[in-house]
């Protein structure tokens, strides 16, 4: 264990650069944490790091910060949510941004946050996989650089997941699909009707992506047809010019959850009516019971409810089968389409190559509850799993950031390192 011994004094001592390279650019030591992913929540815990005077590295596969935002969502595409429930610790939306900020205003204020903050993430980047090196106490992160096909391995002392619940689309199997012949595109590739007008497209799914893809193509003159094959929660977006989302927020601090649940069925009963009358049948637990134990987003309606009631919007029932041109439903139906929009949801791709199962579960979440998903075991961290949006990730940033400075911290004023110690622990690797 000398090693480990020099290589944490020399992780806790050392000022000068980020990291070193080490084997023809092949083994890269890391002075300090490897933040996975610059989303929100990455950069969140960027920002409580350099407030902090720790040195970390950000590794990101895409060529942006933010490409969930930049890259994979529809142009009409607003928070959901007012302002004050998106922003990241220490940096609030300037005065002038609306309350509801377009999807470029986030992805502005996300480019003013890690200037702020002076964060600069190592780009098209991505992680194939993560270890921890039981031997040496320490974490082996294998990249791929996308740019000019090299691999390199970091060796740190911490990692923190950051790599979002949304990191992979879920495309389902349905039967006959490749006999179908129209274009199928996942919900992330779609930008806006334009290509869409006067065809009839089936868009499955009826989370917040389905509701507002459904809305989008009525205003580009074509025939979206909304599969919706078991229940769904569609509330106002606001009642009586108040968000609903923050009235839940304000309730919730003063009557149960269940009691919260009940009043927003009210809300959403007198202010949209009958739901199920339109094949938007409720499901039997409360929306926010149902968010908190199975993650599942309650729908908030931006005008969808309209068109499906004026029938501009066709609900229809699970897939049966697909067929060329024609889809078959549960119900019997058959319908001729000429485009489907898979708005089927995303997954989470730690599985794929973080190598742990204690802290993080099969489903690529970590198994503690919120708020006590962000901190597994030898230096394992995680920001951003809440399924509670932008405002979990913050809450878990805060936290990450805070006890890896305060680590960082204690072992700065304990231990000095000899200068040339990193150089020879890691020749031993
Ligand atoms: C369409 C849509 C709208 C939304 N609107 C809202 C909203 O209004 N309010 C709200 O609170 N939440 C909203 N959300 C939830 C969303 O999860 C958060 O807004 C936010 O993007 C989460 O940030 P994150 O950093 O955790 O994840 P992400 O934004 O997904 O960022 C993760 C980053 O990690 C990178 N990455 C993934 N795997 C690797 C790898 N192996 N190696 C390197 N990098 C990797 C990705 O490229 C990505 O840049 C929305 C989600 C979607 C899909
Ligand atoms: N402006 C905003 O704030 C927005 C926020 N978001 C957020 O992004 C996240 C992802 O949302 P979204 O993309 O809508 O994904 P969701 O996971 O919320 O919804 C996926 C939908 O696809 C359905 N589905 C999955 N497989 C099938 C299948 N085989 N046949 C029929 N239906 C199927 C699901 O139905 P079932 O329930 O039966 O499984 C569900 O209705 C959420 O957190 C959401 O709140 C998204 C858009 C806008
Ligand atoms: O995206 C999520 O999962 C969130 O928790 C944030 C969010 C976006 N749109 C919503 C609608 C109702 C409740 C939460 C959200």
């Amino acid at each position: 264990m000398d090693t480990v011994g020099s290589l944490r004094g020399f992780i806790a001592k050392t000022t000068s650069a980020n990291h070193e390279e080490f084997f023809a650019r092949r083994c890269v030591w890391v002075n300090g944490p490897v933040i996975v992913g610059a989303g929100p929540s990455g950069l969140a815990v960027a920002a409580g790091l350099k407030e902090r005077g720790v040195p970390f590295i950000v590794l990101e596969r895409a060529n942006c910060i933010a490409s969930l935002w930049q890259t994979r969502t529809y142009n009409r595409l607003k928070l959901h949510l007012p302002k004050q429930f998106c922003q990241l610790p220490k940096f609030p939306f300037p005065d002038h941004v609306p309350e509801y900020p377009s999807k470029d205003q986030f992805i502005n204020y996300l480019e003013s946050y890690a200037n702020h903050f002076d964060i600069q993430p190592q780009f098209n980047e991505s992680v194939q996989s993560a270890e921890y090196d039981e031997t040496c106490g320490l974490w082996r992160i294998k990249t791929d650089q996308s740019a000019n096909h090299r691999e390199v391995e970091y060796i740190c002392r911490w990692i923190v997941v950051a790599t979002g619940e949304n990191a992979e689309k879920v495309v389902p199997k349905f039967f006959g699909f490749h006999e179908f012949g129209g274009d199928i595109i996942h919900a992330c590739d779609y930008k806006s009707g334009e290509n869409y007008r006067g065809k009839k497209v089936l868009v499955v799914g009826c989370g917040n992506s389905g509701m507002e893809v459904s809305l989008d193509l009525c205003n580009y003159d074509s025939t979206p047809y909304l599969c919706v094959r078991s229940s769904v929660h569609v509330l106002p977006k606001e009642v009586l010019g108040k968000s609903t989302y923050e009235l839940a927020a304000l309730l919730l601090k003063w009557v149960s959850l269940r009691t919260v649940d009940k009043i927003l069925l009210f809300l959403a009963s007198w202010s949209l009516g009958n739901t199920d009358k339109y094949g938007l049948k409720r499901p039997e637990v409360g929306p926010l019971e149902l968010k908190n134990t199975e993650g599942k987003t309650p729908v908030l309606d931006l005008g969808t409810f309209g068109k499906i009631k004026s029938g501009q919007i066709k609900v229809v029932p699970g897939i049966k089968r697909f067929a060329r041109g024609k889809v078959a439903f549960v119900n019997g139906e058959i319908l001729e389409i000429d485009s489907v929009v898979l708005a089927t949801g995303y997954r989470s791709n730690v599985p794929s190559w973080l190598k742990e199962s204690e802290f993080f579960s099969k489903n690529g979440f970590p198994k503690a509850p919120f708020p006590n998903g962000w901190k597994g075991n030898a230096g394992l961290y995680a920001a951003g799993f809440t399924r509670r949006g932008l405002s979990g990730a913050s809450e878990d940033a805060i936290r990450v950031a805070e006890d890896i400075g305060k680590i960082w911290k204690e072992e700065t004023k304990q231990q000095k390192p000899p200068a040339a110690c990193h150089r020879r622990c890691i020749s031993q690797f």
